[in-house]
Parts: C-alpha cells; sequence; structure tokens
C-alpha cells in the first residue's frame, strides 16, 4: 500500500536535515584543523603570560635587593646554560632580574625546565615566552624599567645549521632585531649585553683571534647570523643610540651545560659505552677548539654589564653617541679534542670506544684561539679554569645530576 503523501513529504526533510548537519559539521572539523591549529595560535600563546599573578612574580623578581643604584636586567634565554648561570649569578650579588625563555626542544626540555626551578628557588622568574613576540616584550618593558638587557637567547650549535636553517634565522637575526626594536622604545632605553660567536671568525688563518681580524668567511649558517647580529648591532646603535656590547664566547662547557655540544655528548657516549666519533682534519691534523669553563665566561659577562654605559637614545630617536663594543671571551689555550676525550676517560675510568674521522663539511672550522687581552685590559677578564679542571666540575655535576636520587646541584 502507497505511503501517505506526509510520510513521502517528512522523509524528504529529514535527510535534507541530516545532509546539512553532516556537511556542516565536516566542514567545521577541516576548518578547526587546517585554519586553527591549536598550538600555533596567538591566542594560546598569550595564555602562558599575562594576569595579575603573572605581573606581581614579574615585578618581585625584577626587585634588586639594594634599592639604591640597583640593577634591574632581563636575561633572554635565561633557561639556558650560559643564561642560567649569569640569571643566578646576577641575582646573587643583589640585582633585579626577569628570566625569558620559549623552551624550545632543540633538546631535552626537561633540562631547560631543571634550570628555570634552580632560578625560581634563587628568586629569579622565569617567563615563558618567545623573543619574536612584541606584546610580550612591550608589556615587560611597560611593567618594569629595565636598566640592561643580557641577550643570551639563540640558536645554538654550529652543525644544525644544515639541518634546521630557519630556526637560526628566526632567533639570531628576527629575533635580536624584536628585542632591539623594543629597546629603542623604551624609557629609559637600556644597556644591551649580547652573545656573539667564536664562530663569526670562520676561515681566518691568523691566530690568536683578536677582535680586529677579519669577520667576513662565516663557514656555517650559525656563525652568518652571529655576523649579521653584530653589523645589526652596529646599526641600532648608530641610528638609536643603543648603547650595545657583543660578548664572541669561545665553546663553553660546565654544569648544566648543553647536551648537543661535544664534552656533554662524549660524557654520555662513554658511559652507555656507546662509540665516539673525533673529527680530524686534512692529512691528519687534530681539530682544537678553545673550551671555556662557564664561571669564566659568567665573569665576563658581568663585567661587561658593570662597564656598559648608558644608551643615549629616547623616543626612539638618538640623544648622543653611544658606546659599542665586541670582546673575545675565550680560555686562550687550544686544545685537541683528542684531549677532550682522553680527559673524560680519565675522569669518568671508563675507556671511549673512539672512532676517528674526516670532518665532514658541515660548517666546524679546524681551530680556535682566543686574544682576550681587549676584554682583559676593558673588562678585568682573566680566564682561570683549565679543561681538566672545568671537565671534573662538570663530569661531577652530570653524575650527580643523571643518578637516580640526583637533579639536585645548586648552580
Ligand atoms: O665557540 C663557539 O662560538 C661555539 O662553540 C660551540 O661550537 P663548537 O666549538 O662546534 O662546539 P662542540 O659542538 O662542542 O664541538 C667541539 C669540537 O668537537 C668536535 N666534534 C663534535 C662532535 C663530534 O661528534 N665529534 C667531534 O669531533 C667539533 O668538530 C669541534 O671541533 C657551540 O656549540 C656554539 O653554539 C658556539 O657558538
Amino acid at each position: 500500500m502507497d505511503k501517505p503523501f506526509y510520510v513521502h513529504r517528512f522523509r524528504y526533510h529529514f535527510s535534507i536535515t541530516k545532509l546539512l548537519f553532516w556537511s556542516l559539521l565536516f566542514l567545521s572539523l577541516i576548518y578547526f584543523f587546517f585554519y586553527h591549529p591549536p598550538s600555533s595560535s596567538d591566542s594560546s600563546r598569550r595564555r602562558l603570560w599575562g594576569g595579575a599573578d603573572w605581573e606581581y612574580r614579574v615585578l618581585h623578581s625584577a626587585r634588586p635587593r639594594s634599592r639604591a643604584g640597583g640593577r634591574v636586567v632581563l636575561v633572554t634565554g635565561a633557561a639556558g646554560f650560559i643564561g642560567t648561570h649569569v640569571s643566578a649569578a646576577l641575582r646573587r650579588r643583589g640585582d633585579g632580574v626577569v628570566g625569558l625563555d620559549n623552551f624550545n626542544d632543540y633538546y631535552d626540555t626537561s633540562l631547560k625546565r631543571g634550570r628555570a626551578s634552580l632560578l625560581e628557588r634563587a628568586g629569579v622568574f622565569v617567563v615563558e615566552g618567545d623573543i619574536n613576540d612584541s606584546l610580550l616584550l612591550k608589556k615587560l618593558f611597560g611593567l618594569v624599567k629595565f636598566s640592561h638587557v643580557m641577550h643570551l637567547a639563540a640558536q645554538a650549535g654550529v652543525r644544525y645549521a644544515m639541518k634546521n636553517p630557519s630556526s637560526y634565522v628566526n632567533s639570531n637575526v628576527a629575533g635580536f632585531v624584536n628585542v632591539l626594536e623594543v629597546c629603542k622604545f623604551a624609557n629609559p632605553q637600556p644597556a644591551i649585553i649580547w652573545a656573539s660567536s667564536s664562530s663569526v671568525y670562520g676561515l681566518n688563518t691568523k691566530i690568536p683571534f683578536s677582535e680586529k681580524d677579519r669577520t667576513d668567511q662565516p663557514s656555517s649558517l650559525y656563525a652568518a647570523t652571529k655576523k649579521a647580529g653584530e653589523e645589526i648591532a652596529h646599526t641600532y646603535n648608530h641610528i638609536y643610540g643603543l648603547s650595545i656590547t657583543g660578548l664572541r664566547f669561545f665553546t663553553v662547557y660546565g654544569p648544566w651545560g648543553r647536551p648537543d655540544m661535544a664534552y656533554f655528548s662524549f660524557t654520555r657516549n662513554i658511559l652507555k659505552r656507546k662509540n665516539v666519533v673525533i673529527f680530524e682534519g686534512p692529512d691528519h691534523s687534530t681539530v682544537a677548539r678553545d673550551f671555556t669553563y662557564i664561571d669564566d665566561i659568567v665573569k665576563g659577562c658581568l663585567a661587561a654589564l658593570d662597564t656598559a654605559k648608558k644608551s643615549t637614545g629616547s623616543g626612539g630617536k638618538k640623544r648622543g653617541p653611544a658606546q659599542l663594543r665586541v670582546f673575545n671571551l675565550g680560555n686562550t689555550t687550544p686544545e685537541p679534542v683528542g684531549k677532550l676525550v682522553s680527559t673524560l676517560e680519565r675522569l669518568l675510568k671508563v675507556k671511549a670506544k673512539k672512532i676517528v674521522l674526516p670532518m665532514p663539511a658541515n660548517g666546524d672550522v679546524l681551530f680556535t684561539h682566543a686574544n682576550v687581552s681587549l676584554a682583559q685590559r676593558e673588562l678585568g677578564y682573566k680566564p682561570k679554569t683549565d679543561l681538566q679542571a672545568g671537565l671534573k666540575k662538570f663530569v661531577r655535576w652530570y653524575l650527580d645530576y643523571y643518578s637516580p636520587s640526583g637533579k639536585k646541584s645548586a648552580v
């Protein structure tokens, strides 16, 4: 028997509604996943900072212990290796310190979180955010009158630049410009001390490397972005009167160090009985580095900050010439990578499984050696820790940190 007319009509409407419902659901899912990736949206990034409690923590951290003449320092890359040690040292002597770090996953983020917890206990709040986030930087400068910016946030590592070139441009060029842009409008403008690198000497063969030597032959994109930073610093100093000091660090090592660096990964591999690859130069020549211990670097950073003159601009305009400096901070005693390995073997009491390979064309240079006479004259910089003594402290920290009950050592 034929169904009544209204039954057909009802079925027809029902299937149209169903079709509409599923199409809308499908379209909204496409919109959600393709146009709204949850991890990269501005709003989700912004949720990491802001609010009354957050502001209180920033202001509390920024307060110097002695109100008269205390410095107030923004340390970018504060959860990084050098950033942690410098922040802790500034706080120990009574300066106001606010840290900033994006906690990216270039290496083990739990190590970065561990460093930030140490700083937290020392009275330094590490704001989670990116140097490319202008809103965040403006907010921080709106809350706090920073006298100095210690800009240590960067994409580090020489060889990784071949794998992820854009991260170097993003952090070391765009990020640095963003920091300087905010500093130029700040009132008062802060003095800026920032991390350049020994890698700017590139293919320079004149040794030891002096600040007067040529730096126009970078051998890696990492080096090129650090060299670009030095040129950018010149521009902001020239146009806006920002006082800027660049520090060329030479292969810095020590407790709470970077797992991507040779001394750290060699230690891990030796203990795990894995191979350790030692690069050699042409005709079996040794590759050497002017390995510099973290405590010497921290002293150099603090001296650079203490001798930095004030910026001269205001309201984004230059009012007079400002200080522009570059210093080598090295150890002055290059050591072959083979000696790094034999010292670690002795300290760890384990024989390394060594493999010697020709250095691949990966941006590495054969040799670094710092002439630090300028830093000695102007900053009173005098490195005191040799490789053996420095590695001993590193190994002690490493064994403690990675022991089952570890992760408690102080900076
Ligand atoms: O001084 C600097 O400017 C730079 O120092 C280090 O760069 P690098 O000297 O290459 O430090 P490591 O990665 O620890 O390498 C040290 C030496 O070990 C060698 N190496 C590294 C890894 C490896 O598996 N085998 C090996 O022989 C490298 O060729 C290099 O000669 C840092 O990683 C950079 O961020 C920093 O800017």
